[in-house]
């Protein structure tokens, strides 16, 4: 049993989730002492410590109790969970994160007559997610060959040492250098924020509900937006109707101009230019869409 008091993250160290994860935990109040080159960073401020790794290795540490949460890609935390002894394949996504998105993909040379999953039959397959891959297989029946190479699993094909590919997927500007085409998807993926399914019960439990909070404040907001404007109590109910998503507005009276009110609307996404000529036309008047900082129900 561990006897640490103080809640430990585990994110990449140094990779494309390394910006937008170190961004999320500045956002919900947390900072650690600069410690780029080293392992550990120490959180200054909440007792909230920050450990900076491979990110293949992230599930295995919450797994182990090393660390309590982890920033990961879901393509990791699914293979380690389909991979891993059962005892320690016990963790789960708490929390989406929205960035790190991308897809794991099947995909095959340009010129292979693919007539779906069934061309696999008695083929080999390159790929960095054998336990994902061949869990795609098994549950379709299909017997085929899983090479497990820990990068440059595209090139497979052409090197003559694999018939197909199953590898991440973004913008498919890979796949196209290297002839091979996504036939399909397996997982689509994003980052997101990995912890064990029991959340421990002392202080670091309570630690870790505050940030939890914290956390799909900083979401929520992210995506939300202010909006206020101006219209006539005659308007009110036209104005309101094409509000963009989102809680009830708040109405505030306009000193000396009994007939006016200035509204307030907490917007889910964006708001349009499109979306502010129609309220416009409707009736509303000196609008204005603000980004939100902070938000706490
Ligand atoms: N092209 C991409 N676009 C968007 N997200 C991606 C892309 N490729 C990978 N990802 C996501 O980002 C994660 C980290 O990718 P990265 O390439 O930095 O990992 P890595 O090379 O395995 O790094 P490490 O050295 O930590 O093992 C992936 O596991 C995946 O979730
Ligand atoms: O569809 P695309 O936009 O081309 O992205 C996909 C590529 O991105 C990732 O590799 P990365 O560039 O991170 O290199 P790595 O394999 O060395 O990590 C992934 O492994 C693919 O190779
Ligand atoms: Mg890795």
């Amino acid at each position: 049993m561990s006897t640490r008091d103080r809640l430990r993250i585990a994110m990449q160290k140094s990779g494309r989730l390394t910006e937008p994860a170190q961004d999320l935990l500045t956002r919900c109040g947390l900072s650690f002492r600069q410690s780029r080159d080293k392992l550990f960073c120490f959180g200054e401020g909440e007792p909230v410590d920050l450990l900076l790794v491979r990110d293949d290795d992230i599930p295995g540490l919450i797994a182990q109790g090393v660390c309590d949460l982890g920033i990961v890609g879901r393509n990791v935390l699914s293979e380690f969970q389909l991979t891993a002894p059962p005892e320690q394949a016990e963790l789960s996504e708490l929390r989406t994160l929205g960035f790190g998105r991308c897809r794991l993909s099947i995909a095959v040379p340009q010129e292979l007559n693919y007539q779906g999953p069934e061309t696999l039959q008695g083929l080999s397959i390159a790929t960095s997610y054998p336990g994902l891959v061949g869990d795609w297989l098994q549950r379709r029946q299909i017997q085929a060959k899983v090479i497990t190479l820990a990068g440059s699993v595209e090139i497979a094909p052409r090197l003559g040492t694999a018939d197909a590919i199953c590898d991440l997927v973004q913008s498919g500007g890979t796949l196209v250098a290297n002839q091979l085409r996504e036939t399909d998807i397996l997982l689509e993926s994003e980052a997101v924020l990995a912890g064990p399914k029991q959340l421990p019960a002392d202080e670091r439990g309570d630690m870790l509900e505050l940030l939890l909070k914290r956390l799909d404040g900083v979401i929520q907001v992210r995506e939300s937006r202010l909006l206020l404007l101006q219209t006539s109590r005659q308007h009110l109910e036209q104005v309101t109707r094409l509000l963009p998503g989102g809680p009830q507005p708040i109405l505030l009276g306009i000193a000396g101009q009994p007939d006016q009110v200035l509204l307030q609307a907490l917007c889910a996404g964006e708001v349009t230019w499109r979306e502010l000529e129609d309220i416009k036309k409707a009736g509303a008047r000196e609008m204005l869409v603000l980004p939100v900082e902070k938000m706490l129900a």
